[in-house]
């Protein structure tokens, strides 16, 4: 269950009824030795998949039909579990999910796709200078977090070139932790935060989240700075979210993810990403929808009186109108 208790997409009501409603009968005693595995990356139909510590790769059974599996998936796996290049297990069930992250290409596009299933935390990697803080990114990554019912993070980078005292005060008394870090820094208080947990890692471009993945991670060698254009040299060369263990849990980036359309959450949802301004707003007529000049609405008031951050209600009403169709976001 998602903490909002949000109801589980198609895909995850596939994977319940085939776990759940069927007679098992039929499935179970072919899969008897089917071992358990955790999805650490998907690349065109191939599932990279830990399986008692070796790294299997494995394709989709077709008694699985079009349900996903995605990063974060808890799978069940059957075949040549040996890890040995050329060889190919194959998921034979998904495990219920516990949250799934989400995302719509953009705001008006009804497609949703899960991104990450089972993470608990939603860092949100945000530079402090270079390039300058996008506190509209972290709003709509916010309404996407709680929407999941993720807890969020905010990692607040590049402290050696600015200070984190104002986006600090901006986010102070939200239902999120914060931490600052800079490339030379120790990380301590943030590794602290990961451990344990399931953490997807957010971030646009240049905010300095491959470099601290980077560091946290040793192994996972994620191309840091801008890619060459005469070479290619530094392109990502998968778009899709990858897993590292990361102490007893688990740390998952995502390199193609820039932001998250958010056509799927309703405006009570995206209203419930803003707790300060959702709480002033129980005071607003009924329907109110909260646009700017809607007669008695509390988001105005509450600016004119100084009670609420002029910033949050206006990047809130671009996200309820991004969503139809009446503002780019
Ligand atoms: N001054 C300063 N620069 C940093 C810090 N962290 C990263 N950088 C630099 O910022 C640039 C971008 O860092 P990346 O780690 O590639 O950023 P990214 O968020 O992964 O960006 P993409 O690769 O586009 O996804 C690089 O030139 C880094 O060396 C920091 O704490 N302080
Ligand atoms: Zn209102």
């Amino acid at each position: 269950m998602t903490r909002r208790g949000r109801q589980l997409d198609e895909n995850d009501v596939r994977v319940r009824a085939r776990g759940g409603s069927r007679p098992r009968t039929r499935v179970r005693p072919k899969h008897e030795n089917a071992k358990q595995g955790f999805v650490t990356a998907v690349d065109r139909g191939r599932y990279t998949c830990l399986v008692e510590g070796r790294e299997v790769v494995a394709v989709k059974a077709r008694e699985l039909g079009r349900g996903s599996i995605v990063v974060g998936d808890r799978v069940s796996l059957v075949g040549d579990l040996s890890g040995q290049p050329d060889t190919l297990g194959r998921v034979v069930r998904v495990q219920e999910r516990g949250s799934v992250l989400r995302r719509t290409a953009d705001d008006t596009d009804p497609v949703e796709r899960v991104i990450v299933a089972n993470a608990d935390q939603l860092v949100i990697v945000c530079s402090l200078s270079d390039p300058a803080p996008q506190p509209r990114f972290v709003d709509r990554c916010l309404v996407a977090a709680y929407d999941a019912g993720l807890s969020v993070l905010l990692c607040l980078t590049k402290s050696d070139l600015a200070s984190p005292d104002e986006l600090l005060r901006t986010y102070a008394g939200l239902d999120l932790d914060t931490v600052v870090t800079h490339a030379d820094g120790d990380l301590d208080g943030l590794r602290s935060r990961l451990r344990e947990r399931t953490s997807v890692m957010v971030g646009s471009s240049g905010v300095g989240k491959s470099t601290l993945v980077n560091q946290l991670v040793p192994h996972a060698r994620r191309t840091v700075g801008h890619v060459n254009p005469v070479t290619g040299q530094g392109r990502h060369t998968s778009s899709s979210a990858v897993a590292f263990p990361f102490g007893d849990g688990w740390l998952i980036d995502t390199p193609g993810v820039r932001s998250f359309g958010l056509a799927h959450v309703s405006a009570d949802d995206v209203l419930a990403g803003f707790p300060e301004l959702e709480e002033a707003a129980l005071i607003c007529p009924d329907g109110c929808p909260h646009t700017a000049g809607a007669p008695g609405c509390e988001l105005d008031a509450g600016v004119t009186a100084g009670r609420l951050a002029t910033d949050r209600v206006s990047s809130l009403r671009r996200l309820l109108g991004s969503r139809t169709g009446e503002d780019g976001g």
